[in-house]
């Protein structure tokens, strides 16, 4: 994670990280949870979703990006009280005048799952890794036969 975080800044390449994560005693929608700062998970708890001080971060970036490939929810999505985090980034990204892409099975399955309008997107995938491969200039073999 440093390493990636060094050759980030050496590229100048800025890269946002979680202030705050929501910490729960168990991997379970009824379990005890709290806000705690990102560097302040009790070792007795999970993180399972970004703060709202992170989501409103997040937002407040992608609000000036022209485009935006969404690789991974911010949490848990499928259980409510750490569905926040996620939903704010989609919002955001519908809110925002960026050209949107959403890559990955869970990712196209929590803007479903979380209401929203596909069309408020520019494209959703469900390949993710394979989507950031495609980025990255590699070869498809899926892609390679159809051509
Ligand atoms: N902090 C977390 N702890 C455990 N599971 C998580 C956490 N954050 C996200 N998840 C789960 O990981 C899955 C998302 O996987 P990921 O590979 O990031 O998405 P995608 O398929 O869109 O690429 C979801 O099922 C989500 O609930
Ligand atoms: O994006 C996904 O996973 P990934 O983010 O781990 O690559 C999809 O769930 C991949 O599903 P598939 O490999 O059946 O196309």
């Amino acid at each position: 994670m440093r390493g990636y975080l060094e050759r980030a800044q050496q590229q100048g390449v800025e890269i946002v990280l979680p202030t705050d994560v929501v910490a729960a005693t168990a991997f379970a929608a009824d379990a005890e949870h709290d806000v705690v700062p990102a560097d302040q998970i009790p070792a007795d708890r999970l993180g399972l979703d970004i703060g709202p001080d992170s989501g409103a971060a997040f937002a407040a970036k992608l609000a000036g990006a022209a485009t935006v490939f969404w690789n991974g929810p911010m949490g848990v999505f499928e259980l409510e009280p750490y569905s926040h985090g996620t939903r704010a980034v989609a919002q955001a990204l519908v809110d925002a005048d960026a050209f949107s892409v959403v890559g990955g099975g869970d990712s196209a399955a929590a803007v479903r799952t979380l209401g929203f309008d596909e069309a408020g997107f520019g494209h959703i995938s469900t390949g993710g890794g394979a989507s950031l491969e495609y980025l990255e200039g590699r070869t498809l073999p899926g892609l390679t036969v159809l051509d």
